[in-house]
């Protein structure tokens, strides 16, 4: 359970996160939604410890992660996992070797170990026998699917993920959902999500945070948000006429 008090978060005179509150919970996949230049990303960040809000706190299972120094959040980090906006793999690095990566920081495993897991990791996401392969070989929704595969390589209590879908086919975005899906019941962990993906909302959103003018504006699941009666948040998820369309239909 991930909770968060209170985040305020300003870069110079831009004050983007103006005091959110939001329970994220384990087992479950949680969605943060808004309009570009809300602070999603922002948030994602604060969370993990890559922006140091100016106040409030980000509590791991009761602990407030935000308050601690770099040697006590160690134990938390290593049950992080996350999946950068762009995949960011290490480009000089093959498919193995950036699963690998986390398992050199953070395990004790030998050598032998860490393969097994790594192809244990890479059958999970459907790339088995891809170890050899340098990004540069990898199509878009591959690169996604390695990164899920690095971020899942120390079974991670946290999943962070920034933009899934970004880039990718209608089709290859609900397999990469699925996926998610998939691992969030596997390890029961606290799936955090930042997307612009409707279909993502309408499908896996079992928690949905909707940021605008910095604030929480709504929160609920996905089948709530056909119903709500919020004028900011139908315009942003039912802007385009077939989402509109569907809306009529729930
Ligand atoms: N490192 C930074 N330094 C200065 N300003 C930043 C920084 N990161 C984000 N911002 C600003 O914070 C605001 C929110 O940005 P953020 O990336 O969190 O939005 P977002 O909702 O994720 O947007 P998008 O959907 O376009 O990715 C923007 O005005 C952005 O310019």
């Amino acid at each position: 359970m991930i909770e968060v008090q209170n985040i305020h978060k300003s870069f110079g005179d831009n004050h983007v996160l103006r005091g959110i509150d939001a329970n994220f919970e384990p087992g479950k996949i949680s969605l943060i939604i808004g309009g570009s230049g809300s602070g999603k990303s922002t948030l994602l960040k604060c969370m993990v410890g890559l922006h140091a809000p100016e106040q409030g706190k980000v509590l791991y299972n009761g602990e407030d992660f935000t308050r601690m120094d770099f040697e006590t959040r160690i134990p938390i980090r290593k049950e992080i996992g996350m999946l950068f906006q762009n995949s960011a793999l290490f480009d000089s690095m093959t498919v193995e070797q950036n699963i690998i990566f986390p398992l050199e920081m953070f395990s004790d495993m030998s050598r032998n170990e860490k393969i097994d897991r790594a192809n244990y990791c890479l059958e999970r996401v459907n790339l088995a026998g891809r170890n050899k392969l340098y990004p540069a070989e990898l199509s878009g929704g591959m690169k996604k699917r390695v990164g899920i595969a690095r971020a899942i390589s120390m079974s991670p209590k946290y999943l962070f993920v920034d933009e899934p879908n970004s880039g990718l086919d209608p089709e290859t975005a609900i397999l990469i959902d699925e996926l998610i899906s998939e691992l969030t019941d596997e390890y029961q962990c606290t799936t955090v999500v930042v997307t612009h993906d409707m279909n993502s909302v309408m499908g896996i959103g079992d928690y949905i945070l909707f940021l605008y003018k910095g604030q929480k504006w709504w929160e609920g699941s996905n089948k709530e948000i056909a119903h709500t009666d919020v004028e900011e948040l139908n315009n942003f998820v039912f802007a385009s006429p077939f989402m509109k369309a569907a809306k009529e239909r729930f």
